[in-house]
């Protein structure tokens, strides 16, 4: 399991510096606590309680600083101010370890969330398409905080506990070194072996319900995530107390796996107190019968529980490692995921393209199985305005989506000026491209930012421009702010056909020579539709356009039709010569006219 941790030390690199400063402060705690306690206990005890002479030396500099009546009192108070000190030196070791650990595991964090979410920006949308959002979402947050809620303790206890734990055996070992009489208590450390099995059993176990309870958040996640972007279907049909009862099934879900993780994780620390209690129990016995001072046992029993107590600690800190790599395979899932749109190695430079497009026997599945592409050969000279046209399902918007390599070809080539897409960079062949959909987003942000996504670099001046073109300006200048009204997250308070000039102002303001619009006036009214048409026949002008249309009336800019029929096209011309020819598309238009 651990060298699972070890793939991601490369995002200790950059801070390592603090990483090592961290871990020599933790082992300053541990000397200080393993040896250091120990070492106190057996030199102070005896000088308080049995008047034992403390080392010349000591004694001749305490003689020189104070007068000898006061001698007593001083030897007194220097030794026992050891104990403290000790404890300082614990105190301010364990301070920086945990402080540096946590600077240094919020900085992994990042690294890995950011890693994981860049990941997300490349993935190809067929694997998007088959993941719960929600879920992916809870990816990104839970696990990449529970993974560093792992790295925390583990960096921090997986050196402090065994340093501590060795440190402690240095002192028995030291102990029966110098006094043959206490090798007693290292049989004890015999019992050490019996906390090994409980620390296994319930790390197993704790790692399987982790899993389990990460996935169930994922799915919560999921659930609030799909009802936040369906109010409007939930409230008119009715559906929230379904909603309710869903998401209580779900939290109810949650809350028995939780439980059964803290239970198993909670178990461990009482299991291994046993054991320890077991050993000073049997010290006890043994050390009674062996005749050893007070002192020493003490001492003994402080250094056996210096062995106990890293030993509890490492086992609480493994059980938290299986949970964090519970989430590291969960997060694994995005970051191991191949890239099955890879870039080309050598991308063929592609510049402001004229706008050929041939679709040369393109076949294309979503799953591998079934085709909804089926050998499509299909050439469209720059500035030709294509409709797509047939039943729904036939394959129309597949067909416009596989241009901006939104996915790949199954089989066939498609070609823009003669490229194949696929040899071209992502970057030139999408910068050639401007797509309007059906439901245009607008992100959080002002309308003069949304504008702007269509090119970043473009000036005010131009954004304004492109709104006019769009026949957008006279809205967003009734607006309080105009340009720089704030937009809510998806556009929230502008209306269907407003959200729709803003997304054709952006095409605008790109100026790709190819233009995809996919039933970009389909969810409008017949009269906001008619305005917009206007503007997208202006946008279409001197381009190569794909329209993806279910009203005949967003084609009638379009100099040539498809027809599309389960995934292969059974009709290619123009209006009147489909009308003539094509029976799909005749009974389809008629259909319409009614
Ligand atoms: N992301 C996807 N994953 C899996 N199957 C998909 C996906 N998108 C579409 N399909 C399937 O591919 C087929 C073609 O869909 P497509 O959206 O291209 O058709 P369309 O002609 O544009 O339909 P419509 O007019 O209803 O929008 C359909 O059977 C559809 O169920």
């Amino acid at each position: 399991m651990l060298s699972q941790f070890f793939e991601y030390a490369r995002y200790l690199k950059p801070v390592m510096k603090l990483f090592i400063a961290a871990l020599a402060a933790g082992a300053l705690a541990a000397a200080a606590s393993g040896f250091g306690f120990p070492l106190m206990i057996a030199k102070v005890f005896p000088v308080v309680f049995d008047n034992t002479q403390i080392p010349p030396e000591l004694q001749d500099m305490i003689a020189r600083l104070v007068a000898p009546e006061h001698m007593h009192l001083a030897v007194l108070l220097a030794v026992c101010s050891l104990l403290p000190l000790v404890f300082a030196v614990r105190g301010i070791g364990t301070f920086f370890n945990v402080y540096w650990i946590s600077i240094v595991s919020m900085k992994v964090l990042e690294a890995i969330r950011l890693d994981a979410f860049s990941k997300l920006q490349t993935l190809p949308l067929s694997f998007i398409d088959r993941q719960k959002r929600g879920d992916l979402i809870s990816r990104l947050i839970n696990d990449a905080a529970n993974v560093q809620g792992g790295l925390v303790v583990a960096a921090n206890d997986i050196i402090k506990q065994p340093l501590t734990l060795l440190t402690a055996l240095a002192f028995l070992v030291y102990k029966v070194f110098v006094d043959p009489n206490t090798a007693v208590v290292l049989m004890n450390l015999g019992l050490i072996a019996l906390a090994i099995w409980p620390i296994r059993f319930f790390g197993r176990r704790v790692m399987k319900k982790s899993k389990q309870a990460q996935d169930e958040l994922g799915n919560i996640t999921a659930a609030a995530q799909e009802n936040l972007a369906s109010q409007r279907e939930i409230r008119s049909y009715g559906m929230q107390e379904q909603q309710v009862n869903l998401f209580l099934g779900l939290i109810q879900r949650f809350f028995k796996i939780n439980l059964r993780t803290v239970k198993y994780r909670h178990f461990l620390v009482p299991v291994l107190e046993m054991v320890t209690a077991l050993g000073l129990g049997v010290l006890l016995v043994r050390g009674h019968e062996m005749g050893i001072t007070k002192a020493d046992f003490t001492a003994l029993a402080a250094a056996l529980f210096m062995c106990y107590d890293p030993l509890k600690r490492l086992g609480v800190t493994l059980t938290n490692l299986k949970s964090a790599y519970a989430s590291l395979e969960r997060i694994n899932y995005l970051l191991k995921e191949p890239d099955t749109m890879p870039e080309a190695a050598d991308p063929v430079p592609m510049g402001r393209a004229a706008g050929r497009l041939d679709y040369d026997g393109v076949s294309f599945s979503y799953d591998g199985a079934r085709k909804v592409l089926d050998g499509i050969n299909v050439h469209i000279r720059p500035g030709e305005v294509v409709g797509l046209v047939g039943p729904s399902g036939a394959g129309k918007t597949t067909f416009a989506s596989l241009l901006p390599r939104f996915y790949d070809v199954s089989s066939g080539a498609l070609r823009v000026d003669g490229v194949d897409v696929r040899d071209a960079s992502l970057h030139d062949v999408r910068k050639n491209i401007a797509f309007v959909s059906q439901h245009p987003v607008l992100f959080h942000g002002t309308i003069m930012e949304n504008i702007r996504l269509g090119r970043q670099d473009a000036a005010d001046d131009e954004v304004v421009a492109a709104a006019r073109a769009a026949a957008a300006d006279g809205f967003i200048m009734g607006m309080p702010d105009g340009y720089q009204t704030m937009l809510g997250d998806g556009g929230s308070g502008l209306s269907g056909g407003q959200r729709q000039r803003i997304a054709i102002a952006r095409a605008f303001l790109k100026d790709a020579p190819i233009l995809i619009l996919d039933e970009a006036t389909a969810s409008l009214d017949a009269e906001s539709e008619a305005l917009i048409q206007q503007e997208l026949d202006r946008l279409v002008e001197g381009r190569t356009a794909l329209i993806v249309a279910h009203r005949f009336s967003s084609i009638r800019v379009a100099t040539r039709i498809l027809v599309f029929e389960s995934g292969r096209i059974v009709g290619d011309g123009s209006h009147a010569e489909l009308y003539a020819s094509c029976p799909l598309y005749r009974e389809l238009y008629d259909r319409q006219s009614l």
